[in-house]
């Protein structure tokens, strides 16, 4: 689908951000190994959170839903799981991906997962090889690196493992397969990544230690069922928060949005480059903190970002890019290099398609530097990447002129409801 922005005069009002999707899937899986059933509600209904109900039902998961984001999910523990008939599709979801492994790992019976032309492309070995230590079997392209992949699981024993990445995804992988492990398992972090994951886990009854960044789980315990409702997904606020900092007519306030420290690094750069943001916290739902952000014009300069800051704002440097593109000044972006192997390789796809724009942007190893300037509208790309297409059309509301964006249809992965919430803004 080709989907034309044009600048728009002005940017405001209110709205409030679908679902969490980190969120959701922990909670689908969970509800998935709990002895019973679990109600959730504001569950995200997109791509990349339906990928990983499908995967669960074909696991043989009794899901009710989703019906405007609510759904039951009736289950027997992990040992309701069933071997699956046919290959499990992850989709575009890496999140999908390597968490089932964490849950497969445990299982005595075989299963295949396989994804789409960009998650077959994404690392799978920084899952692979841990829970192959812990004693499951795991066969793929490139060693068990690339999917599809098999896996064959069991009696696993425990593990210490240093992560060699900050990688909640490949955390929470080895925190699924310890729970269901006699033992202690325990995980260390480089730096933080986000947490929902121990949060849900204290949430559900279960027992972790935590110490800084070691993360204990005493294996075997049971989930108990749940009752939770998921706070908005602060990655799809965060386009529109940055389109509200950049326009010069916008204010613009987000409504119960998740506000965990570990994903709201784009506010902490966003208030060192001069913006004008409001944040109150209102509750906590299920372990997680949530409440309200307002965001309005601002003369943003540029700034350096780096070290453990990345992994609190990692999938907002796509939109955080739009932004440095058109600050005071030049951006540093490092110790980012994850980023290539996200959905595209977002280093060198927003260098690509933001050049088209008149961005002045040169790419690093393991990250960009921009110099702020103007934009001018362009046909550009999303690559199949959700989160590149909604920074490009963010970018398209304040460039000169018209923005074409081919592939538009991506956004559904994450923020189905993106261009409707953007119109409302708009009018
Ligand atoms: O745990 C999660 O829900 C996620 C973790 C991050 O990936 P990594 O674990 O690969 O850093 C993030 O980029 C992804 O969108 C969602
Ligand atoms: C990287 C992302 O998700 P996943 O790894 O689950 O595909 C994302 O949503 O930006």
């Amino acid at each position: 689908m080709d989907l034309t922005i044009k600048r728009t005069p002005f940017l405001r009002g209110e709205f409030s951000p679908p679902g969490d999707k980190s969120i959701s899937h922990r909670a689908a899986i969970f509800a998935a190994l709990a002895d019973g059933t679990s109600e959730i509600s504001n569950f995200l209904e997109a791509g990349d959170c339906l990928s990983t109900l499908r995967c669960l039902q074909a696991l043989g998961v009794e899901i009710e839903g989703p019906r405007e984001g609510k759904l039951k999910i009736r289950a027997q523990g992990p040992e309701g799981l069933k071997e699956p008939e046919d290959v499990l599709d992850a989709g575009n979801s890496g999140t999908t991906m390597r968490f089932l492994l964490g849950v497969l790992a445990a299982q005595p019976f075989y299963s295949v997962i396989t994804g789409d032309h960009s998650l077959r492309r994404r690392p799978m070995a920084r899952v692979a090889e841990p829970l192959r230590q812990m004693g499951a079997h795991i066969w793929g392209r490139e060693g068990g690196n690339l999917a599809p992949l098999s896996i064959k699981g069991g009696n696993l024993r425990p593990i210490e493992y240093n992560l060699p990445v900050a990688s909640a995804q490949v955390k929470s992988a080895l925190l699924l397969a310890g729970l269901h492990t006699e033992g202690e398992t325990v995980v260390r972090e480089p730096v933080p990544a986000r947490d929902h994951t121990e949060r849900m886990l204290e949430y559900c009854g279960v027992k972790i230690k935590k110490e800084d960044l070691e993360i204990t789980i005493y294996g075997r315990q049971r989930i108990q069922p749940f009752k939770i409702c998921i706070p908005g997904d602060f990655s799809a606020a965060a386009f529109f928060l940055v389109a509200a900092c950049i326009h010069p007519r916008a204010e613009v306030v987000v409504r119960n949005v998740g506000l965990n420290p570990t994903r709201t690094g784009l506010l902490t750069v966003l208030q060192e480059m001069g913006a004008e943001l409001e944040v109150i916290q209102e509750g906590v739902s299920a372990g997680e903190p949530y409440g309200v952000v307002r965001a309005r014009s601002s003369s943003l300069k540029g700034t350096k970002i780096g070290g453990a800051l990345i992994p609190r704002l990692i999938d907002e440097i796509p939109v955080l890019a739009v932004a440095a593109a058109v600050a005071q000044g030049s951006t540093v972006i490092r110790d980012a290099a994850e980023l290539k192997v996200k959905e595209s390789d977002r280093i060198t796809t927003l260098a690509v398609e933001l050049r088209k724009m008149g961005a002045k942007i040169e790419t690093l190893p393991d990250g960009m530097v921009l110099e702020g300037g103007s934009l001018k509208g362009a046909v550009v790309d999303s690559h199949g990447d959700h989160r590149l297409a909604m920074a490009l059309a963010v970018a398209g509301l304040i460039a000169e002129g018209e923005t074409v964006i081919r592939g538009a249809e991506c956004m559904s992965i994450s923020y189905p409801g993106f261009l409707a919430d953007l119109e409302a803004l708009t009018k």
